[in-house]
Order: structure tokens, then sequence, then C-alpha cells
């Protein structure tokens, strides 16, 4: 018998292709990468590595990563007329659009001419979506002009060192590594299907990745990890989370961060991204929100059976690190990019136009009454 709750509306539990990319739901821990489990890839794995995996197949060498690195490094900076785009961006604007805008202006500047550029512009979004985040971010709310390029190594220390002007601990850099490994890929979600469907049309890589940071947007996908942090942030205690909470569901609100389209009992990313959330709690020395966050959890598997999402414990990760909460489905942009790039290159290998069909529930054929007689 089919599962009530992966059949019916939403395309849910139905094939819509094929990937060796990524499995959800499935074996291991449930999330895997081109065969690699998610938690070993966290454990044992640089972000850098991944995306290479996902854009190869095949983890580095140690002389294949190398020369990655200095290629994606060779590439952060930001052209001039891109910088000025971003300036004219009020503060007032959601970090999101400036991404989606961002990755269209730069798909004028540096246009994917044909496919065999694709892993070219892959990587330049990959290298530039930290700095376009950041120099829009200090420009407009600091009044900084900030330098690009750092000297940090991975994408996440120099996403850290752009955002605060200094050099992150080790540890910082360790969670944003491991939280950019957690975002990376999942599969046909909304996004990466929204990047697909427009790679089949033979689009280029930036309008593939501009319409589906659109798709990332909303709260019901990658803006649960903001709406996450804002609820969590008007719980005074534990105990006022889950009164609050049940008020949420009696008044049949969707509580953000939690429950899944696809996995049923729980998202094998949430126990890694926890793990560090209580680490980075007790090292500020404030474990406040951790511990509401937690209560959260235990209310709304007790009532509804329902578990934490990948976004919910990045929340109080990423506040804990100081990131403010309007850059949090930004950074899930800067990781995403390398499933929905990968996901556009395997389309683009064995592609037909995706066009699925309708089952239609409007009126009966009928005639045009006159305008004058209606
Ligand atoms: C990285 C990511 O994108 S992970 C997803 C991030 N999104 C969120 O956290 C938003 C909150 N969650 C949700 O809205 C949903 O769980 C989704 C969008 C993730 C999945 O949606 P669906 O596949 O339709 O959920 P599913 O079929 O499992 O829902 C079962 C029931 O639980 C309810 N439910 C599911 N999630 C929630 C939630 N977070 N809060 C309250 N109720 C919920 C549904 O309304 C549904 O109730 P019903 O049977 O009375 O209609
Ligand atoms: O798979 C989904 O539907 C959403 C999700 O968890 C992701 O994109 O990481």
């Amino acid at each position: 018998m089919v599962d009530k709750k992966l059949a019916g509306a939403g395309l849910r539990g139905q094939s819509a292709g094929e990937t060796a990319l990524c499995t959800v739901g499935k074996s291991g821990s449930g999330l895997t990468y081109c065969g690699y489990d998610v938690a070993d890839l966290a454990d044992n794995a640089s972000f850098e590595e991944v995306a290479y995996l996902l854009f190869n197949g095949e983890l580095p060498t140690k002389a294949q990563l190398d020369a990655y690195q200095s290629e994606l490094t060779a590439m952060r900076d930001l052209p001039e007329a891109l910088k000025q785009v971003l300036k004219l961006i009020p503060a007032s604007a959601h970090p999101m659009d400036v991404m989606r805008t961002a990755c269209s202006f730069l798909g004028n500047l540096e246009p994917e001419t044909d496919f065999t550029a694709q892993n070219k512009a892959a990587n330049r979004l990959l290298a530039a979506f930290p700095a376009i985040m950041c120099y829009w971010y200090r420009f407009s709310h600091e009044g900084v002009e900030i330098d690009c390029t750092t000297d940090e190594v991975s994408i996440g220390g120099h996403f850290l060192k752009l955002l605060n002007g200094k050099t992150p601990s080790d540890q910082h850099r360790r969670v944003m590594d491991v939280s950019l490994i957690l975002y990376a890929e999942h599969e046909f979600n909304a996004s990466t299907f929204t990047a697909r469907v427009c790679a089949s049309t033979l689009s280029d890589m930036f309008s593939c990745v501009t319409g589906a940071i659109g798709s990332l947007r909303g709260p019901l996908h990658g803006g649960a990890n903001e709406a996450a942090m804002d609820m969590i942030q008007k719980f005074s205690s534990p105990a006022d989370a889950k009164v609050q909470m049940a008020a949420m569901l009696d008044r049949k609100e969707k509580i953000m961060g939690f429950g899944h389209a696809v996995y049923r009992e729980s998202d094998p990313r949430n126990v890694i991204i926890k793990a560090w959330s209580e680490k980075l709690a007790k090292e500020n020395g404030d474990t406040s929100l951790y511990d509401i966050s937690v209560a959260c959890e235990e209310f709304m598997w007790d009532t509804k059976k329902l578990f934490c999402n990948a976004d919910f414990f990045h929340a109080s990760a990423y506040h804990f690190m100081g990131i403010p909460t309007k850059l949090f489905t930004p950074i899930f942009v800067c990781s995403r990019v390398t499933g929905w790039a990968a996901h556009v290159m395997e389309q683009r290998s064995n592609n037909r136009i995706i066009r699925p069909s309708a089952d239609y529930t409007g009126p009966e054929p009928r005639k045009v009454t006159p305008i004058a007689q209606r």
C-alpha cells in the first residue's frame, strides 16, 4: 500500500527522473552524495571536497583538491559593475532577493556562452556568492566597502571573515564547513527541480541557478531556517515554547523547521547540526536558546510525531556564531549552488524537456458569449 504521506498532490512520491548524485531516505543514515553517507562526509571531508565530488562524481586526491581550491580562490572577487548594482540595493531588501539579482546580473557580465563552460560558470557562482552576500550586507548595513578577497582557504572561513572583518576561530570555520556540507545536495527538492526544469529547456547555468534561488527563498523550503530563528527568539523559556507552540498548532499554523516531504521519522542532518549547536551554546556560556530549541523538538515529536529537519538547529547554530538571521537562507544558497549546478549538468547530459501533464478540472467545452450579452 502507498504511504498516504508519500502520495497525492505536489508530485509526492513520484519519480520525476534519474539521478546518480544523491539518495534521500534510502540507504545508510538516509542521505548519500554519490554513494557517500552525509555523516561520513561531515566527519571526514571538507565542503570543497564535496563540491568536487558533486561536479566530478569522485572525491579529489590531495593534488586535485589543492588545484581546485586555487581555482576557486582566484574566482572570488566581484566585477566592479556588480559591486555598483549591489550598492544600489537598499538595506531593507531581503538578502535572498539580493542573491537572485546578483546571480542574474553576473550572467549578463560573464554569460555561459556554451555548455563547455558549465564548470566554469558553476565554480564562479560557488566562489562569488559569499562576497555577493557580504559586500551588499556590509555596505547597506554598515556603510563599509569590503575587500572581496581573503586569505581564508575554505569557503566557510572566507564567508565568516568577509562578514566579520576578522579571522574566524577554528571551531567556527569547522561548523560552517559542516553546515555547507549538510546543505549541499538533496535530490529532487523544490529548488533543484526548478533548476532542472530550467536546464531541460537548454537554458544557461545562471538562469537555472537564479530560478532555484527563487524557489529556495520560500519558508516551506530554505526560508525555514530564518523563520525558525524568528520563532524561537519569541520564546522566553522551554515551558513558554511548549505553551506557544500548542497555541500555534491550535491555530493550524505550520511550525517552521519541522517535518519533511520525504523523510518520515528523522532528517539525518539534524543530529549533526544539533550537536554543533549544543557545543556552540556551551562555548558561548548561555544554553538558553539551545534548551528552548530542544523543548520545541520534544514537544513536536510528542504531540505531532513531527521531527526537526535540517533547518531547525541551523537557526541556533548560526545565531551562536553571530550570523545575522536574514543571512541564514543566503548561506544555504552558497552551499546548494553545488547541488543545483551538478543537477543542471546531469540533466544536460541526458536531456529531454521536462513537461508533465495536468488533470483538467475546469469547465466543459463552451462557446464565447458576445461581450454585450455577458
Ligand atoms: C531544507 C528544507 O527545505 S527542509 C523543509 C523546510 N520547511 C519547513 O520546515 C516548513 C515546515 N514544514 C512543512 O511545511 C512541511 O513539513 C513540508 C513542506 C516540509 C513538507 O510538506 P508535506 O510533504 O506536505 O508534509 P506531510 O505530508 O508530511 O504533512 C503531514 C501532515 O503534517 C502536517 N505538518 C507537516 N509539517 C508541519 C509543520 N511543520 N507544522 C505543523 N504541521 C505540519 C501537515 O499539515 C499535514 O497535516 P494534514 O495531514 O492534516 O494535512
Ligand atoms: O528535500 C526537500 O524537499 C527539502 C530539503 O530537505 C532540502 O532541499 O535540503
